[in-house]
């Protein structure tokens, strides 16, 4: 008799997945699969679906039974096997200034229900991972902006999730703390086999940190592939169009073909969106000062 081989299930599976807050469409049939293992980005304009759908994978917002699976468990059935399966670093600033950094991840751990007896082995691990267990007794309020951010990263690995969702993890970071941030979360990757999707409006970053991405748009994928892909696919269609030869495309040029425009300029109806930027760009350098 010869033994069935199972494939895998993927670290994240959404089939038709549509989400609506009240009139306005913000996620509009998205099927996608992560793989497990890889780096997964998820990019768009402010607006476009992203943060919805991370949200929607976290449980945090109700979906029907079968839109939204983590590897292999449904996100409106199976909610806590779910979330125990997940780190999520939100946009929003999840640490508090006046606790210390090691305070801070301790509440996660409490938070989270890890084993009592683990906690405090867990807590020294996630912070020296991030490489703060120098400063862990230090108030979060004298943290740097990209300390705050590596302390985040902190809060959501110890529940040593296989999945790590990250929203704009490096909003608001000058390039080195950006760097700081990638190469810590590289490092954890290459440790645990974790996988990590992520939201960013950079188009750089993504090229340079994601196996693959995904294009969305008006709550709708428009382009998936890796980077690379993506680019030598723009590459034949413009040699098909007869256009001129503008140059290697970039991931913006990639986005610019599919959405009709490139993420750096917004629309009219889009402004609600540069006010969200600047309010979150400013809470982020409230972190900083
Ligand atoms: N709580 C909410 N109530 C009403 N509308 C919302 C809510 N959250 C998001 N939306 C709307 O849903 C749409 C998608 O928003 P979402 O935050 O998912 O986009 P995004 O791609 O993450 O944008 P950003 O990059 O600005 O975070 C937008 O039109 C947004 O205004």
């Amino acid at each position: 008799m010869t033994a069935s081989v199972r494939t895998p299930a993927p670290a994240v599976r959404c089939t038709g997945l549509h989400y609506a807050f009240g009139h306005v469409t913000a996620v509009d049939g998205l099927d996608l699969s992560v793989t497990p293992g890889e780096v997964f980005g998820l990019l768009g304009p402010n607006g476009a679906g992203k943060t919805t759908t991370m949200r929607a994978i976290t449980t945090l917002l109700p979906v029907p039974p079968g839109a939204v699976e983590v590897f292999g468990h449904d996100a409106a059935r199976q909610k806590m096997a779910v979330r125990r399966l997940l780190g999520y670093v939100p946009q929003q600033l999840s640490a508090d200034g006046t606790l210390t950094g090691r305070e801070n991840v301790a509440l996660f751990a409490r938070v989270f229900d890890a084993p009592r007896r683990e906690r405090p082995a867990r807590v020294a691990q996630a912070l020296e991972a991030v490489g703060l267990a120098d400063v862990a007794g230090r108030l979060v309020a004298t943290y740097s902006g990209g300390m705050v951010r590596r302390l985040e990263l902190a809060q959501a690995l110890v529940s040593a999730p296989r999945l790590m969702i990250l929203d704009e993890p490096t909003v608001g970071l000058d390039p080195i703390a950006r760097d700081s941030v990638w190469d810590r979360i590289n490092r954890i990757r290459a440790g645990t086999g974790m996988t990590v999707l992520v939201t960013t409006h950079s188009m750089e970053e993504a090229d340079r940190r994601c196996d693959r991405v995904a294009l969305m748009h008006r709550g709708k994928i428009r382009a998936l592939g890796t980077p690379e892909e993506l680019k030598s696919a723009l590459v034949t269609l413009r040699r098909e169009a007869g256009g001129e030869d503008t140059g290697p495309p970039t991931l913006e040029d990639v986005f610019r073909h599919h959405a009709g425009s490139g993420l750096e300029e917004p629309g009219a109806d889009e402004q609600r969106g540069e006010f969200r930027d600047v309010r979150r760009t400013r809470r982020t350098a409230s972190r900083v000062g």
